[in-house]
C-alpha cells in the first residue's frame, strides 16, 4: 500500500516510474516469455505518446529544455525497447521451433504408440485369495503370478506400482499434450480389464483428478503462455451396445422429447475420421471445458456388476479439437486430442452377468477385440488395418 505521501511523489514523476519499470524488465530477461513481451506492451501502451502529457504547460525556457530533453530520452528508450521486442519475438520463435523439432524427435524415438501399465492398489475388503499376484519387476516389467511355481513376465514402456500418484501418471502423458498444440492429432486410451483403474486413471476423482482434468489444464495454461491464437471445441460421446451417442446433447426421457441426431462415423478425403451431427461446443477456458467433461460423465452409462461397483458400461471418447490459423509452422492447421476411457474386458462367467449386463459385457469384448486387431495391425505397419 502506498501512504498518501509517497503517492504524491508518484503523481510527480511518472516518467521515472515508465523507465524503472522497463529496467527491472529488461533485467528479467531471462524468463523471456510471450508474458514478459506482453508486459512490457502494456506498458508501453499506457506510456504517453512521446511524453506529451508528462506537463502541460513549460514554466520557463529552462524548464522546457530540460523536459525536451527528458522526452527525447523518453522516445529513445521506447524505440529501444521495440526493437528489443523485435528481437526478443524472433527469438521465442526460434525457440518454439526448435522445442518443436526436440519434442517431434523425442516422441518419434520414444515409439508412435505407447503402452504403460498402472497397476492398482487393492482395498482392505477385496477378496485377495482370488486375485492373481501382479507386481512391478522394475520400471517397465509387471510379473504375473499365475500358480505356485509359475509366473509370466510382460514388458511396457513404462510401470506404474500401486503407489504411482495421478502426477507421475501425468508427467509421461504432457509431452503428448504438448505435440497436440503443435498441431499432432494424439490419442490416449486407457484399456483394461473391468474394475482395474481405467476410469480413475482418466477422470480421476474429485480429490485427484485424472488424465483428462490435467490435460485440459495443461493445454489451455500452453496456449495462453504461447505467442498464438488458438480455438479449441470440446466433443464427448459414448459408443454403448455399439451405437455411438452425443454426451453433450440430452436424451429423450419422455416419448415427447425430440429425438437427437444420429451420429455416424465418416472418414473426410484426408483420411481422417468425422463423426457426423456431433456437437461440438467452442471453449475459451480450461473452466468452459472442465464443465463440459463433467456434464458428459454424468451422461455416461454406469451400472454396478460383480466386478465393480460403478463399472462403465461404454466405451467413453473426448475430443478437443484445436484450430491455430497464425501458426504456419504448425504441423496442420486443425487437428484432434482424443482421450477414450474404454469400457473393461469381463469374463462373462465371473460376472455371472446376465440381460442386459450381459449385452453390454459381450458388445465391450467384441469391440476390445477388434481394436487389438487393429492395434497388432498398426504396429506391424501392415498395409491392411482392419478399422471396420
Ligand atoms: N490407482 C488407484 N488408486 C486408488 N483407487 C483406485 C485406483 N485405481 C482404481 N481405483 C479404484 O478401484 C475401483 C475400480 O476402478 P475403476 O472404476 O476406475 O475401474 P475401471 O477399469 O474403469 O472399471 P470398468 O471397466 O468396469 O469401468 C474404483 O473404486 C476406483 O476408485
Amino acid at each position: 500500500m502506498l501512504s498518501s505521501e509517497d503517492k504524491t511523489m508518484e503523481s510527480r514523476k511518472p516518467v521515472h516510474k515508465l523507465s524503472e519499470t522497463i529496467h527491472s524488465l529488461l533485467g528479467w530477461k531471462s524468463h523471456v516469455t510471450s508474458n514478459w513481451v506482453k508486459s512490457v506492451c502494456d506498458i508501453m501502451k499506457s506510456a504517453p505518446p512521446d511524453g506529451a502529457s508528462i506537463i502541460s504547460k513549460p514554466i520557463n525556457g529552462v524548464m522546457e529544455n530540460s523536459m525536451k530533453k527528458k522526452n527525447d530520452e523518453l522516445h529513445n528508450s521506447v524505440l529501444k525497447i521495440e526493437d528489443e521486442i523485435v528481437a526478443l519475438t524472433a527469438y521465442i520463435n526460434q525457440l518454439n521451433t526448435q522445442r518443436r523439432q526436440v519434442l517431434n524427435e523425442f516422441l518419434d524415438l520414444r515409439g508412435n504408440i505407447r503402452v504403460f501399465c498402472r497397476i492398482r492398489p487393492i482395498a482392505v475388503p477385496e477378496n485377495f485369495g482370488q486375485l492373481k499376484a501382479v507386481a512391478a519387476l522394475d520400471s517397465s516389467n509387471v510379473v504375473l503370478k499365475l500358480a505356485e511355481n509359475k509366473s509370466k513376465t510382460y514388458s511396457f514402456d513404462k510401470v506404474f506400482h500401486p503407489g504411482s500418484s495421478q502426477d507421475e501418471v501425468f508427467a509421461e502423458v504432457e509431452p503428448v499434450i504438448k505435440s497436440a498444440l503443435d498441431g499432432y492429432n494424439a490419442c490416449i486410451f486407457a484399456y483394461g480389464q473391468t474394475g482395474t483403474g481405467k476410469s480413475f486413471t482418466m477422470e480421476g476423482i474429485p480429490q485427484s483428478p485424472g488424465v483428462v482434468a490435467r490435460s485440459m489444464e495443461a493445454i489451455f495454461k500452453q496456449a495462453v503462455d504461447s505467442n498464438h491464437v488458438y480455438v479449441f471445441t470440446f466433443s464427448m460421446l459414448e459408443i454403448y451396445l455399439g451405437n455411438l451417442k452425443d454426451l453433450l446433447v440430452p436424451q429423450p426421457t419422455k416419448v415427447m422429447d425430440p429425438t437427437p441426431p444420429c451420429l455416424s462415423i465418416q472418414t473426410d478425403p484426408k483420411g481422417g475420421i468425422d463423426i457426423d451431427n456431433l456437437v461440438a461446443i467452442p471453449v475459451t477456458d480450461v473452466n468452459q471445458a472442465l464443465k463440459l467433461y463433467k456434464l458428459g460423465c454424468r451422461f455416461r452409462s454406469t451400472a454396478s456388476t460383480n466386478s465393480n461397483k460403478t463399472s462403465s458400461r461404454s466405451h467413453c471418447l473426448i475430443c478437443l479439437s484445436i484450430t491455430c490459423l497464425d501458426a504456419p509452422e504448425r504441423r496442420r492447421e486443425t487437428n484432434k486430442l482424443w482421450f477414450v476411457d474404454l469400457g473393461g474386458s469381463e469374463r462373462v462367467l465371473k460376472t455371472k452377468a446376465s440381460g442386459r449386463r450381459l449385452d453390454e459385457g459381450k458388445a465391450i469384448n467384441l469391440s476390445l477385440s477388434a481394436l487389438g486387431d487393429v492395434i497388432h495391425a498398426l504396429q506391424k505397419k501392415n498395409c491392411h488395418v482392419p478399422y471396420r
